[in-house]
């Protein structure tokens, strides 16, 4: 057909047929070239409406690769190939030489380049299949799915397959998803509003040819960007309360966008995103801000967030704040819900933070304490460690979804549906204050109850449970915020610096970066070295030396006097607090935010734990320093 509906040249295809993975790696090019987000979204949305209109089937696989996922956070199928598996396939196909590739990158910085300049100078024999979006995506699916011994060949062999077929810069993005990074400034953002606006002007469920092909025309821009705006977030938001692309999509499909909020709601056994918290400098400012409202004050529990999910079928489930299954890891959790339940709850989605419990002295403990405990398939018999769950939200119960009532509901439901039993499960201490001196006080209490300060809630104006979004609904006042530089920062390491004297044989100092995912690059922000105790030292040593790489990665941002003496993957996450803030000439967070040139560095840098439940891109951003 004529290429009225899709503006990638040479990437056309039918009605009916299968998406060429051409036309999405062309999406992907024109994507990569540009740096307008907006731009982006246009883009995207008008290959998205090329899919809706001429091969609906194929969206689905279409939107996950766009996000380089595979499946939803909670099943854990990832890719993330290393790099030598990668290049051997590349070697093995094209007949160029590790070594040759391995030049190539230092120049290329980028092993899809590699491999697209790889592609062009080979010349095979019989011209394969031409790839399809769906093709590759189980193709993609079937790797990551691969485990056990002979499992690295067969990878190779299956990554192999998909190479030889590529054509100009398929290769490209095809080796970067298989390395589980595909950098081409797509936030997740981006993509669910490019279906926002495919959706609005090209809806889907319509017979073939389509009567309405855009349903903008006619409308003046602006009416059209408020539709496009109102489809975006019906789907934002049903993504947020059920966040599954296998759910969404054909409910989009096949019965619109309308349908969304009825069809695809809260559901036990899928995670959803966590409402998080934002920062403040002390209790004056939860008082401006919080002016007129009531709310109340919880203490804040320093262990690792649990979303406990009951489904109807009885089957409990508990989901880290990242929507990672946590479930065989708190065996002794999933035996203890059924003597907390009231008789008439049947199913429920309980918020909550699993804490380090000492039966013995009838305390909480640190957080350190949590963190030898087994993260998978622990052995109830074997838990040396008790948690106690401090349940502080409940989001669902008996088939509805309860995140639209204000919080004051939710906690009495809350309060109403289960029994506290002591180290086992209990509410979250709270008290409703709106004096200085109250408030002060229970924060020392809290302090002393080993907590980490208070989170402090609206009851009835704006009480909704936000979800996904860091909400001024919910403040959290931490007793260091009142010394320090306020919150703690969650940094990436980068590179390490060989320790001399007692550190000797190990690294005595790491360089450290924060995220910045506009530029989607790893920034430095500071050195840390004083401060780290022998025995983290040795453990970092460890840990660090199975990461290191010989070249810094083309999206690394630091400046040449801080070089390591050898660098990491960004793999690991540190929670570390500093005493200050500074501009400094040499460190390059946040730099084009505050300082054209300049960026920010931490003084005093202290290392407080390591952050299992955060992936470096969730590391703290750009902005937020
Ligand atoms: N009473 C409570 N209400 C809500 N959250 C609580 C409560 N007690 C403890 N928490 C924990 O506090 C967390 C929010 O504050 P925290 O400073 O620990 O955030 P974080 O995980 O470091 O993330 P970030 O720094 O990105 O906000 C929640 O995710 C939850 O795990
Ligand atoms: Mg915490
Ligand atoms: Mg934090």
């Amino acid at each position: 057909m004529k290429s009225k509906y899709h503006p990638i040249k040479d990437a056309c295809w039918r009605h009916g047929e299968k998406v060429p993975y051409l036309a999405l790696s062309k999406t992907f090019e024109m994507i990569e070239s540009t740096s307008a987000r907006l731009k982006m979204i246009e883009i995207l949305s008008n290959f998205l409406r090329s899919v809706i209109i001429l091969s609906p089937n194929d969206l689905l696989c279409c939107v996950y690769l766009c996000l380089n996922k595979l499946a939803p956070a909670y099943e854990g199928l990832e890719l993330g190939i290393g790099d030598t598996i990668l290049l051997r396939a590349i070697a093995q196909t094209t007949g160029r030489s590790m070594d040759q590739l391995k030049t190539s990158l230092h120049e290329k910085g980028d092993l899809g380049l590699v491999a697209e300049s790889s592609r062009s100078t080979q010349k095979t024999m019989f011209q394969p299949a031409k790839l399809t979006v769906s093709g590759v995506f189980s193709k993609l699916k079937d790797i990551a799915n691969l485990t056990g011994n002979a499992s690295q060949s067969k990878k190779g062999d299956k990554i192999k397959q998909l190479f030889v077929a590529c054509r100009q810069s398929e290769a490209r993005f095809i080796i970067r998803s298989l390395s589980g990074k595909l950098r081409i400034g797509l936030a997740e953002l981006s993509v669910l509003a490019a279906l926002g606006n495919a959706v609005y002007l090209s809806p889907p469920c319509q017979e073939y040819p389509p009567e309405i092909i855009d349903s903008s025309k006619g409308l003046s821009a602006e009416v059209a960007k408020k539709k496009m705006e109102q489809c975006g977030l019906i789907i934002k938001t049903a993504y947020c309360e059920l966040p599954s692309y296998d759910a969404i999509i054909p409910v989009l499909l096949k019965e619109g966008v309308e349908e969304l909020p009825n069809k695809c709601k809260l559901t036990p056994g899928i995670p959803l995103k966590p409402m998080l918290a934002h920062p403040t400098k002390g209790i004056v400012e939860v008082l401006r801000r919080f002016e007129n409202m009531e709310f109340t004050c919880e203490y804040k529990y320093d262990g690792e967030r649990a979303q406990i999910h009951i489904k109807d079928d009885g089957k409990i489930c508990i989901y880290s704040r990242n929507s990672e299954d946590n479930t065989s890891k708190y065996p002794d959790i999933i035996s203890r819900m059924p003597n907390i339940l009231n008789d008439d709850v049947k199913s429920c989605v309980i918020d909550s933070e699993a804490v380090a419990w000492d039966a013995v002295n009838k305390q909480i403990q640190p957080f350190q304490v949590l963190s030898h405990r087994k993260r998978k398939d622990a052995d109830i018999k074997d838990i040396k460690v008790q948690v106690c769950v401090y349940a502080f939200d409940l989001l669902y119960l008996n088939g509805e979804s309860l995140v639209q009532q204000p919080f004051r509901r939710r906690r009495e439901l809350l309060r109403s549906s289960f029994k506290e039993t002591e180290g086992e499960f209990v509410f979250a201490t709270s008290i409703i204050a709106s004096n200085t001196e109250a408030i002060e006080e229970f924060l020392d209490e809290s302090i002393k109850g080993n907590c980490e300060g208070l989170m402090v809630k609206t009851l009835d104006v704006d009480a909704t449970y936000e979800i996904a979004k860091r909400s001024h609904n919910w403040l959290k006042v931490k007793k260091d915020y009142l010394e320090g530089v306020g919150d703690t920062l969650d940094v990436v390491v980068i590179g390490g610096y060989k320790g001399t004297g007692k550190r000797t044989g190990r690294y005595g100092g790491y360089l450290l970066a924060i995220y910045d995912p506009d530029n989607e690059e790893f920034q430095s922000i500071c050195k840390i070295g004083t401060g780290l105790k022998d025995e983290d030292l040795e453990a970092h040593t460890k840990f660090f030396k199975e990461h290191t790489m010989e070249k810094p990665k083309p999206y690394y941002r630091y400046d040449n006097s801080h070089q390591p003496d050898e660098w990491f993957d960004a793999v690991q996450v540190w929670e570390i607090k500093a005493a200050d803030l500074s501009i400094s000439p040499a460190h390059r967070a946040a730099a084009g935010l505050v300082d054209p040139e300049k960026g920010i560095s931490l003084r005093f840098p202290r290392f407080l734990r390591i952050r299992d439940d955060k992936k470096p891109e969730e590391a703290t951003s750009a902005s937020q320093v």
